[in-house]
């Protein structure tokens, strides 16, 4: 996985490592200049226009000017304190203007349609959160150091930075602040099923869907299902018809329904609670008691999570006395519904601060989520896109982390898995169109296709 880094860390480890500031510049310069050939598909008769400002960002780019002048690149340099006012022309321009020490009020010059090549971070890139200057360039490429910083990956750091290139030039990094979720990783942290298997040993208890939210409760239960649970048993409040028929349908038609899961619940792994649950107060008391005597991991989803934010007890009270794993999958409208503040850009610090007066593991949605568990190195996943922003989708990766949960995978790892092949899902899907639906019908693909990868 890649590390994380902030920039105020980086900057520690910077000052802490032996090899000079002069070496790791020149490393980083070279690293830029074979990015740049690499973009360039070769050197014969290439143009290169380098903006470097006064800072370690600028000296990163004039070594790469003289590397790419050494390969027979046509290379120009200019001053970004001193701009022309016509650049020259080019096939490439290498943003080396500012890094990390941007301080703001500065342009980056317009270049028309040829391609950027950034230097740690495009111009104007706030390092820590993704934010865009107003003339942040998009970049086609982004070469940083060492490893990623949360820019790179939050707000608007994916579409400014292009292809992220992480380059080792020596410095130790002691700790990371968070790992960037890949292929590899994830299929290392999925069991295989044992040739002893038998229908409970993997089984999911679902509560969701009402009248007239029985679609989430449908959503989550496929996707436990086709995500490897090995039973799955949903009770949907007040529901009396049109429940999913695959499922084992453990119907509870009053709305005391506390009593009926409770009953059976030492029979089943994990428990998903709250997908197009409702909001009403009997429902309230009815998710608190389950939070409180529930002892199986438990996913907390959607009005799971609107029934713990009206605990007068306060949420992280109830859940901080939980002695199995729990998952809260808020988006920003549920967060702030906890916590009484929205998450600002700091995403992986607001995800990392409810896990730790919660005591649970965190999955904070977005186009990058967020998993932060006490005493664990946040782990971000960006393996999905914008089309998951459609109604039903959270249900579906509700159901995947409790069939996970189920297989035994630790709750870290469990969330970031469940995010990560949800991710996955939707990449297979068809460019438009898609609905919640269609991420459940690909999981088996998408876990073939893990579990096939030599990664
Ligand atoms: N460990 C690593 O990762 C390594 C990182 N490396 C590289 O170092 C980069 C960070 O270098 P850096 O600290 O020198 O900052 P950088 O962005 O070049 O600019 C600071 C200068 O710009 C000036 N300035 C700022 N804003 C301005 C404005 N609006 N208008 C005018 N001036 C302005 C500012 O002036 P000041 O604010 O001090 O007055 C200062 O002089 C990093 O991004 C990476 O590329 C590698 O080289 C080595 C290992
Ligand atoms: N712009 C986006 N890019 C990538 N993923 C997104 C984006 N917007 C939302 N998502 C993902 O889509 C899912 C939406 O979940 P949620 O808001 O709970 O939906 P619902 O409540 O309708 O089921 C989350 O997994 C979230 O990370
Ligand atoms: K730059």
């Amino acid at each position: 996985m890649i590390q994380v880094v902030t920039p105020q860390h980086m900057q520690a480890i910077d000052d802490a490592s032996e090899v000079p500031l002069d070496e790791l510049i020149a490393r980083a310069g070279a690293a830029v200049a074979r990015a740049a050939i690499r973009q360039l598909g070769g050197t014969y008769g290439r143009r290169v226009l380098v903006v470097a400002g006064p800072g370690n960002n600028g000296a990163d780019g004039r070594v790469a000017a003289t590397r790419l002048r050494e390969r027979g690149v046509r290379v120009a340099v200019v001053d970004a304190l001193d701009l022309p006012e016509r650049l020259p022309r080019a096939d490439l321009v290498i943003d080396a203007a500012f890094g990390t020490g941007f301080r703001g009020g500065w342009q980056f010059p317009d270049v028309g349609a040829t391609p950027v090549l950034a230097v740690d971070v495009p111009t104007g890139l706030d390092a820590a959160t993704g934010v865009a200057g107003p003339s942040t360039p998009h970049a086609v490429r982004t070469v940083t150091f060492q490893a990623a910083k949360p820019g790179h990956v939050f707000a608007d750091g994916p579409a400014r930075c292009g292809d992220l290139e992480v380059v080792d030039i020596g410095l130790g990094v002691d700790r990371a602040d968070a790992l960037l979720v890949d292929a590899a990783a994830v299929r290392h942290w999925l069991p295989h099923r044992p040739t002893d298997a038998h229908k409970w040993r993997e089984a999911v208890r679902i509560v969701a869907g009402t009248p007239g939210m029985t679609g989430a409760g449908h959503l989550a239960t496929t996707a436990a299902q086709r995500a490897g649970a090995s039973l799955v048993a949903v009770s949907s409040p007040g529901v009396d018809a049109d429940a999913p028929v695959e499922a084992l349908d453990r119907r509870v038609p009053g709305f005391d329904w506390y009593t009926a899961v409770l009953d059976d619940l030492h029979r089943f792994r994990s428990l998903v609670i709250g997908p197009g649950l409702g909001r009403e107060e009997h429902t309230v008391a009815s998710v608190l008691r389950c939070v409180e005597d529930a002892v199986v991991p438990m996913v907390i989803d959607g009005d799971g999570l609107f029934a713990l934010a009206w605990n007068e007890a306060g949420s992280p009270a109830v859940l901080v006395d939980r002695e199995v794993p729990t998952v809260l999958t808020p988006h920003d409208g549920e967060y702030g519904l906890l916590t009484g503040r929205r998450p600002d850009d700091d995403r992986l610090a607001a995800a990392t601060s409810l896990a730790d007066t919660t005591g649970a593991t965190v999955l904070l949605k977005g186009p990058a989520t967020v998993v932060a568990t006490p005493g664990e190195v946040p782990l971000i996943v960006d393996a999905g896109d914008e089309r998951l922003a459609t109604a039903g989708t959270g249900d579906v990766l509700a159901g995947i982390i409790g069939a996970l949960l189920a297989r035994q995978i630790p709750a870290h790892r469990a969330a970031a898995a469940g995010a990560f092949v949800h991710g996955l899902a939707v990449q297979r899907c068809a460019s438009v169109g898609v609905i919640a639906g269609d991420l459940v019908e690909q999981l088996p693909a998408v876990f073939t296709d893990l579990l096939a990868t030599d990664a």
